[in-house]
């Protein structure tokens, strides 16, 4: 009895003294190894004597085999670690913005829905027998609850213990649930409250000595934002009801208490001596955007009018940002953005969407967005060694995790044979998620440069203020691509356009007291099929322009008894009055074909057409307004005329740029005879979606019946709105350089001669700034949200 026993127990030691080694890297599965141990030797006293040999050689080899799997067990949970390590390592480089999509679920059962999901995808379905994809890193379902959605954002959070910023923000059409993300309500809290109780939690934890400020002299300074130094959860929250007090919310047709503006939350961390933080000062943003929404939609009138256009335009600022990234331009329009768009920053965009059919245009621009966000990627090509080093990397430990794993099954297997019972190794087991990251990610595609705003949906597309900034060149020609007749017969298109402009300083401030034109547009036209567009495609498309002008009473009784120029406005006046509400839908793609390339033509035409013929107008079956309709409308509006149009001062008939003819033939290369056949029109640039739009409506306006001061007009109008400048600026940064050589000036080069004619245009250039210099032509494009920030 003595000898069975003192086998075992001799055993002990050592297999304890080897254990102990691992016992760092060991937690359950050490304990487990001992109490299996202690098992066996409890078990041991029970064997007969006769099989006493046999046993104890069976128990050495179990122990053995033990002995060799949790030393397994601990390689190949250091090789899980380095997995998670490169992962990171690669994802900061990679610096790309994670991308979760969360469904509202609808309102009532009985709606139609033609947005569907599941944890990776969002499928859209266009017609009966189309549908889109769009994948995402992760989307919530309908269903999905507040602790779903933050036991994803938790590491994001424990990584800004670590010393990383963080930015979450979420993105979404009115109504569809950023805020009941963000915010929560008091029985179901949502990211905010979390995250900052998380952030307290971990620093317990860890029993590290931080500093928590909702603010902090970090590398931003923004006006009027107070720093706070706070002790625990309670305080932040009490900060942060009080700062969502001060945001307005307000009853739209679209949600019952729609957000009026954005609400951003900056918490900085500081933690000196903390040695395996990325950094000592650190900080994470916490951002609500304001929900894009179409003024038609939400029928929004007067301030609530005000704050969509503001918010719409604020996020088209959002979008110059996405674009800047995308670009890789080494400019990124707005610091704040640049903060959390770093290299080691952690940036989580949570786009909402709804379900509802009424809503799948603002669905579609929403998802499309995101997915250009996704497709960010930081400063790729610096990083591309590294990451492929880092790759490679990845492979030899996945090799050698694959003979460790293999090992230990193998082990498993013996183990299971001789004593019964598997031995459990769940360190090891890990769901390969780590090795689809980063089999997916390195393949380090490059990224395609479309144009973004081909793609972006009108908030999303450079706003004007962006389009100054960038160089003539960054604007690539759009309509004269070779490609672009193949575009026309596979577009899976969204456009939606939102801008405010101040109406210029004009003769009728004489009679206004201010005056204000909103021009929106939204298109959704999807075709797959190269060969069947006319017949399955889904579009939807509205157009408005709204222009206020607000007369007072006494004004009035000028403009009634008004001579000249004031009398001729007065008059106009009521035309303006008149056409309010422009609204124009239709809904067939070949429609909305048509009006993009007459748009274009209007703009570029060698010799523009009158678009104010007689096109007999009629509704469609199911009501809409058709093409016919929208020129009508145009010429509907065609009575106003600026009148303070450089074009009017000078009889210009084509603002050019100060290049010289062979410049830009050079720059632009005479279209092929066949595209010039069916375009008419010469290669643009600067001709974005929003331009476009604008150009548009100016259009609108400035179409006269007189042809001369149709042209004339519509180059003048499209200088002015590429060159916004903001006030500080006014006739200091009138870059000529980029003034667009909107035609080329053939005639006028055969009648002036090109010395003649380049004297011109430095002339005309020169007024023109002056112009504006002096403020008479105001070429500002309302407030901007992100520049605010930075200002
Ligand atoms: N996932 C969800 N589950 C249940 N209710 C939701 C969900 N998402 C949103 N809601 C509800 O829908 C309504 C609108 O949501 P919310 O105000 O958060 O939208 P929003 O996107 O912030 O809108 P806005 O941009 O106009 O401020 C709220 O009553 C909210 O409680």
């Amino acid at each position: 009895m003595e000898r069975r026993r003192s086998k075992p127990v001799q055993n002990l030691p050592e297999t304890i003294h080897s254990l102990i080694g691992l016992k760092s890297h060991l937690t359950s599965s050490w304990v487990k190894s001992v109490s299996n141990i202690a098992k066996n030797v409890s078990s041991s006293s029970e064997i007969s004597s006769t099989s006493k040999d046999e046993d104890d050689s069976a128990f050495i080899r179990v122990q053995s085999i033990r002995d060799q799997l949790s030393t397994l067990t601990v390689q190949a949970n250091d090789q899980n670690k380095r997995r998670r390590q490169i992962l990171n390592e690669f994802l900061d480089l990679k610096g790309n913005i994670r991308v979760f999509c969360r469904v509202k679920p609808l309102d009532s059962k009985n709606l139609r829905a033609p947005v569907a999901s599941d944890t990776r995808n969002v499928f859209i379905k266009l017609t009966e027998s189309k549908r889109k994809t769009y994948n995402f890193d992760r989307v919530f379902q309908p269903d999905s609850s507040q602790d779903d959605v933050f036991l994803e954002i938790e590491p994001v959070i424990k990584s800004v213990i670590d010393g990383y910023n963080a930015c979450i923000f979420a993105y979404g059409q009115t109504g569809t649930g950023k805020t009941f993300t963000m915010e929560g309500l008091p029985e179901s809290p949502g990211i905010v409250p979390r995250a900052i109780k998380g952030l307290f939690k971990e620093v317990e934890e860890r029993n590290h000595n931080l500093l928590i400020h909702t603010d902090a002299k970090g590398e931003i300074d923004i006006d009027n934002l107070v720093t706070h130094k706070v002790n625990d959860f309670d305080e932040v929250f009490k900060l942060y009801k009080l700062g969502c007090r001060n945001r307005a919310t307000a009853f739209t047709n679209s949600n019952s208490a729609s957000s009026r503006s954005h609400c951003m939350i900056r918490v900085s961390i500081t933690c000196a001596g903390a040695t395996e933080r990325r950094r000592e000062r650190n900080k994470i943003w916490l951002v609500d955007l304001g929900g894009s929404e179409r003024v038609l939609k939400t029928k929004a009138t007067g301030r609530r009018f005000d704050e969509g256009k503001a918010i719409n335009l604020s996020l088209s600022a959002l979008g110059d940002v996405i674009n800047s990234l995308q670009r890789k331009n080494a400019h990124i329009p707005y610091r704040v953005v640049r903060d959390f768009s770093g290299q080691d920053s952690k940036t989580l965009m949570l786009v909402h969407i709804g379900r509802k059919e009424d809503d799948l245009c603002e669905t579609i621009c929403s998802l499309d967005f995101a997915t250009r966000a996704k497709n960010v990627h930081l400063e790729q090509e610096k990083k591309e060694a590294v990451m492929m080093n880092l790759q490679k990397t990845m492979e030899t430990i996945e090799k050698d995790r694959e003979i460790t794993l293999k090992e230990i099954r193998y082990l498993n297997e013996t183990l299971e044979k001789l004593s019964g019972k598997p031995h459990v190794t769940e360190e090891a087991e890990e769901v390969d998620e780590i090795r689809e990251e980063i089999q997916v990610t390195p393949k380090l595609r490059r990224n395609k440069s479309r144009r973004a705003s081909d793609v972006f949906c009108s908030f999303m597309r450079p706003t004007a203020s962006s389009n100054r900034r960038l160089s003539g060149a960054d604007f690539s020609p759009i309509s004269n691509s070779p490609g672009s007749k193949s575009r026309r017969n596979s577009m899976a298109h969204v456009r939606s356009e939102s801008v405010c402009l101040p109406m210029m300083k004009n003769v009728y401030d004489s009679l206004c007291d201010s005056s204000e034109r909103s021009v929106s547009k939204s298109t959704c036209a999807v075709s797959q099929n190269r060969t069947d567009d006319a017949a399955t495609v889904y579009s939807q498309d509205i157009s408005e322009c709204d222009i206020k002008l607000v007369v007072s009473e006494h004004k009035k009784e000028v403009q009634q008894t008004g001579q000249g120029s004031a009398r001729k406005a007065c008059s106009k006046i009521g035309i303006f009055e008149k056409n309010v509400n422009q609204k124009t839908e239709f809904s067939r793609i070949n429609s909305w074909l048509r009006s993009q390339s007459e748009n274009r033509s209007c703009v570029l035409d060698k010799k523009p057409r009158r678009l104010n013929k007689n096109i007999s107008l009629g509704r469609s079956s199911n009501g809409n307004k058709r093409l016919g309709d929208i020129e009508e409308s145009k010429t509907e509006e065609a009575g106003i005329k600026h009148p303070l149009l450089l074009n009017d001062l000078f009889e210009l008939e084509y603002m050019c740029s100060a290049e010289t003819e062979d410049q830009i033939l050079s720059k632009y290369p005479n279209p092929s005879e066949e595209d010039n056949a069916s375009l008419h029109h010469l290669p643009s640039f600067r001709y974005d979606g929003l331009s476009q739009h604008i150009d548009d409506a100016w259009f609108g306006v400035a179409r006269s019946a007189n042809r001369e001061e149709q042209d004339s007009h519509a180059s003048g109008l499209l200088l002015e709105l590429k060159q916004p400048l903001p006030n500080s600026q006014r006739g200091l940064a009138f870059v000529e350089e980029v003034v667009p050589p909107l035609l080329r000036p053939q005639g006028i080069l055969a009648e002036r001669g090109r010395g003649a004619h380049a004297f011109m245009q430095k002339l005309e250039a020169l007024c023109y700034r002056t112009l504006v210099g002096v403020g008479l032509i105001d070429v500002s494009c309302g407030s901007d949200f992100f520049n605010g920030l930075t200002q």
